[in-house]
């Protein structure tokens, strides 16, 4: 497949940039081959004695004005092709990390972040190098090389210049030798360097863990072993390319020893005056830096196509869960009634044999409140997160407003849910932005309505600078029950039709839970909730609670008719209320 597929679509739009930044670099390099010409008429003059100070003034002229035009045509392709590769490199950082947003859980639980980090930093750096310095020298190398080896046959000799590059075409035949060899390193050291920025990325988000279980040795010991490696793969990568520029100069050297040996003959023989001789070996040590400048290009041209399908790798995978089939938002009649209906509902996690869930039925009415309890692993966050969408729902299994869930664009679903998930993830900016994170954001005091529900905005207040306190990463300097409260406003912010808690009270004390759910239930009037819990204390007052077990629905009903029902809800009960006892007592 083209690898250019994704980038060709900028590199179409912005393709004069790099025409004018071509022909500017084609002129420079024009230029610069005038000045040996200048060097050889000075030289013949010289030998002939016609050398007067207008000529050296002329001289100096030329050589001055050619010196200040490459500097000014420098700074120009510097601005056209130089920019032009920077901005590709931004832009394919967006659509990149657009992409990536749109994929499902599913995808980032099968992709390791530091993966994705090294694809969004080395491997789009790599392919900027190729786009911006890859493309200079290449035109730059091909032209010069050309143009001195043109120059070299029409102005001095043909039959020494051909001479001179018998040795050329080695080059190219190395050069495809190495080819394949070096395109597997260069893969096997973007793959090294994932692998460390994965691992470093795991050891930083797991601190905590790390320093209290005293495992700093075993996790430095972890980190060496995949440092090792990638400085291993960067040595086997470099030894390739270690061989590139000598190999390529010591040919170049011996077409400077042909030159010398067979031009120096045809001086002798007055075949050549001594002028076109020096201007002869001026050009042949030019065309050095072409040669040598093929083996870099090559290097940064092979290491950006490397990156470039890497990254067409993470662009060529469809998002599990898109808008297809969908109904058009933006009608006028499309207004979702925040009701549920779940029937008969099987689901398998993509990769699993067995399923999670089993035929799981219940219907839920506009501002009703269900709960969902059972053991741990049961289901219940599968549950809410096919609710949410964030896998792939079986068709026909989920009606929201007696809409099947699949054709309601995933946005607008989203929107009409507020979610407070177990793990309550906080962002690194400020209490306030945080708490009004779903919204196009708030202002203070239509944050504060929604933190007094969640019981948290008298703490709120005490931090050092109130709702402008910046939280540390992942809010380290909120205790578990206060990151939750937050968890709850922000939820709240988002005015949701449907809220899901789950396991959200858990970190706090029962007092608080009380009186949570109590300025829950009177604001939430019209909203319609679902809670997972694992206190009955928390849930007792459901207009309907269904128990999971191993995927199952094995009791439904209420609080109390399930208590006479006497099974697993009621032994539950039980526990947790001899549990209670115990801890007064
Ligand atoms: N992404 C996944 N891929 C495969 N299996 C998964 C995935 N996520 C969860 N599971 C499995 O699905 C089952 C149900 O998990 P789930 O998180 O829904 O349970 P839960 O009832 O919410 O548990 P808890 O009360 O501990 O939060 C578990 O056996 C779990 O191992």
């Amino acid at each position: 497949m083209n690898d250019f597929r994704y980038v060709s679509g900028f590199l179409k739009k912005h393709i004069w940039k790099y025409v004018f930044g071509i022909m500017l670099l084609m002129i420079i390099d024009a230029l610069q081959l005038i000045t040996p010409l200048l060097i050889g008429n000075f030289t013949d003059a010289l030998k002939t004695g016609t050398l007067d100070a207008p000529t050296i003034l002329k001289l100096i002229v030329y050589i001055l004005a050619i010196a200040i035009g490459v500097a000014i045509g420098r700074y120009g392709w510097r601005m056209t092709i130089v920019t032009t590769a920077k901005k590709l490199e931004y832009w394919l950082r967006n659509t990149v990390f657009e992409h990536l947003e749109k994929m499902s859980l599913n995808y980032f639980n099968h992709h390791k972040t530091g993966d994705l980090m090294a694809h969004c930093t080395n491997d789009i750096s790599s392919i900027r190098n190729a786009f911006g310095g890859g493309v200079i020298m290449l035109v730059d190398a091909l032209f010069m090389g050309l143009m001195t080896i043109a120059i070299m046959m029409v102005r001095i000799d043909l039959k020494l210049t051909l001479i001179a590059l018998i040795p050329m075409p080695l080059i190219a035949f190395f050069i495809i030798i190495l080819g394949k060899k070096v395109r597997q390193r260069f893969k096997e050291v973007q793959e090294a360097f994932s692998d460390l920025t994965d691992v470093a990325q795991e050891n930083f988000s797991g601190v905590r863990i790390i320093k209290s279980f005293v495992q700093e040795a075993p996790s430095l010991k972890h980190f060496n072993e995949k440092n090792q490696n990638n400085f291993n793969k960067n040595i086997k990568l470099a030894k390739l390319f270690g061989m590139v520029n000598p190999m390529v100069g010591f040919i170049a050297m011996l077409s400077t020893l042909i030159a010398m040996i067979y031009g120096g003959g045809l001086v002798i023989d007055g075949a050549i005056s001594i002028g076109d001789f020096v201007a002869f070996l001026t050009y042949v040590g030019m065309l050095a830096w072409p040669m040598m400048a093929l083996g870099f290009v090559y290097n940064q041209l092979q290491r950006g196509q490397v990156s470039l399908r890497r990254i067409n790798t993470i662009l060529d995978t469809p998002p599990e869960i898109f808008d297809e089939d969908v109904i058009d938002a933006l009608n006028e009649s499309f207004a979702l009634r925040p009701k549920l209906e779940v029937k008969d509902m099987t689901f398998t996690y993509p990769g699993s044999e067995s399923p999670v869930l089993k035929n799981i039925s219940f219907n839920l009415g506009e501002g009703e409140t269900l709960a969902i309890v059972g053991k741990t692993g049961s289901g219940k966050t599968t549950l809410v997160n096919l609710l949410l969408k964030l896998y792939q729902v079986p068709d026909g299994t989920i009606l929201i407003g007696d809409q099947d869930i699949n054709r309601i664009p995933v946005k607008k679903l989203r929107h009409m849910m507020g979610y407070v998930p177990q793990d309550n993830f906080l962002f690194s900016k400020t209490v306030l932005y945080n708490v009004g994170f779903g919204t196009e954001g708030i202002n203070e005091t239509e944050g504060t309505k929604y933190t007094k529900i969640a019981q948290i905005h008298s703490e709120i207040k005490e931090f050092p600078k109130g709702y402008a306190t910046e939280l540390g990463e992942r809010g380290v300097n909120m205790s578990g029950g206060q990151k939750q409260r937050v968890s709850i406003a922000r939820a709240l912010s988002k005015k949701p039709e449907i809220i899901i808690l789950d396991d959200s009270l858990s970190a706090v004390d029962t007092k608080t839970e009380e009186s949570i759910l109590t300025h829950l239930k009177e604001t939430l009037v019209d909203t319609t909730s679902i809670l997972i819990a694992h206190r009955i204390s928390t849930i007792k007052h459901a207009s309907q609670i269904i128990v999971l077990e191993d995927g199952e629905i094995v009791e439904r009903g209420r609080h109390e008719e399930l208590l006479s029902k006497d099974g697993i809800y009621a032994d539950m009960y039980r526990k947790q209320l001899l549990e209670e006892k115990i801890s007064e007592a």
